[in-house]
């Protein structure tokens, strides 16, 4: 007899200490510039994290972590949200971001020890395992590989890493059951986004490509399935793609085959528009999404 693992979902990879710059430039030698205030947040894994355990999954965070400020900071936060963790040990401060909002889009500049990750031995045992970044999902390969044999779904999503897209056309033997770019990631990896759907078929059995306020197209389940974005009075871009990530598989866990996929992860990400950050602390951003 087999039986379900109690964890549906296990998301795996670095969590950002993040540090949201205020746009303006910068002072001038000597000089110090105040302003009302300078944000900060928590990101990576535990976005998506966050979001399913909002939704009602059962949710494992597996992340390395140290003895530096932030990883204090992301404990406790851990901790208050209720996720359960699997910790191992990296240098302090493994994964610290600036970021830079822009008009409908954000950018990065971040120092992230993702070799740490290659000191991940096992992962939770999961019905579906997600990891937010595809340098992520190369460090992880081998504890990936093993929770496949074990009958665990692997996805995986896009994250800004350029050798790793252009190498993801010529992948081979589906490692990974799901596979999420943006619209931007997809063009880089295929060259034309819309043919990434088709055209990535070596890397997972179903690739879904999403396209900020256009939506989402995608081969899933077999077929080629496409929705519009949820119009929404957009406050902060962050997390949006990690939230479509956590409806997408909070939808598939439940109902592994069913039509409305690509809508409901749609209408889970746009909530995350309406709020700072990509991590949910107050589930009434997505109040109705729930599923039991
Ligand atoms: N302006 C927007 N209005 C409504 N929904 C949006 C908007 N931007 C993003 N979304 C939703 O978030 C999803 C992910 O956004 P996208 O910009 O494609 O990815 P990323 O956040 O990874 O760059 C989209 O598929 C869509 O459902
Ligand atoms: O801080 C960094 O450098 C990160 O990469 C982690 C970010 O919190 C998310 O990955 C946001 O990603 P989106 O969901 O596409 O907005």
């Amino acid at each position: 007899m087999t039986t379900k693992p109690a964890v549906q979902l296990c998301v795996a990879g670095l969590v950002y200490f993040e540090v949201f710059v205020p746009a303006i430039g910068l002072p001038a030698a000597g000089e110090e510039i105040f302003v009302n205030d300078i944000r900060l947040g928590l990101g990576g894994a535990l976005n998506t994290a966050s979001v399913a355990s909002a939704l009602g999954l059962s949710v494992r965070l597996a992340h390395p972590n140290g003895n530096g400020l932030s990883d204090i900071a992301i404990a406790q936060k851990i901790s208050r949200l209720g996720i359960s963790t699997l910790n191992w040990a990296s240098r302090a401060d493994p994964a610290i971001s600036l970021v830079f909002s822009g008009v409908d889009d954000r950018a990065f500049v971040s120092a992230a020890d993702i070799t740490a990750l290659a000191d991940c031995n096992t992962l939770p045992s999961a019905t579906w395992i997600h990891v937010p970044g595809l340098l992520e999902a190369r460090y992880l390969a081998k504890p990936l590989a093993v929770a496949k044999a074990k009958g665990a779904r692997i996805s995986v999503s896009g994250s800004w890493a350029p050798d790793e897209l252009a190498a993801l056309s010529s992948l081979h033997g589906q490692p990974w059951d799901l596979l999420i770019l943006n619209a931007k990631e997809a063009q880089l990896a295929v060259g034309d986004a819309r043919k990434a759907p088709d055209l990535l078929l070596g890397a997972a059995s179903n690739v879904v490509v999403t396209d900020g306020a256009n939506g989402a197209f995608a081969y899933l389940n077999g077929r080629h399935v496409s929705c519009s974005g949820v119009p929404v009075m957009a406050r902060d871009f962050t997390g949006a793609g990690d939230a479509f990530c956590a409806g997408l598989l909070n939808y598939l866990i439940r109902h592994p085959l069913g039509d409305n996929a690509l809508a409901y992860a749609c209408a889970v990400a746009s909530r995350l528009l309406t709020q700072a950050g990509g991590v949910v602390e107050n589930p009434a951003v997505l109040a109705g999404l729930e599923m039991k």
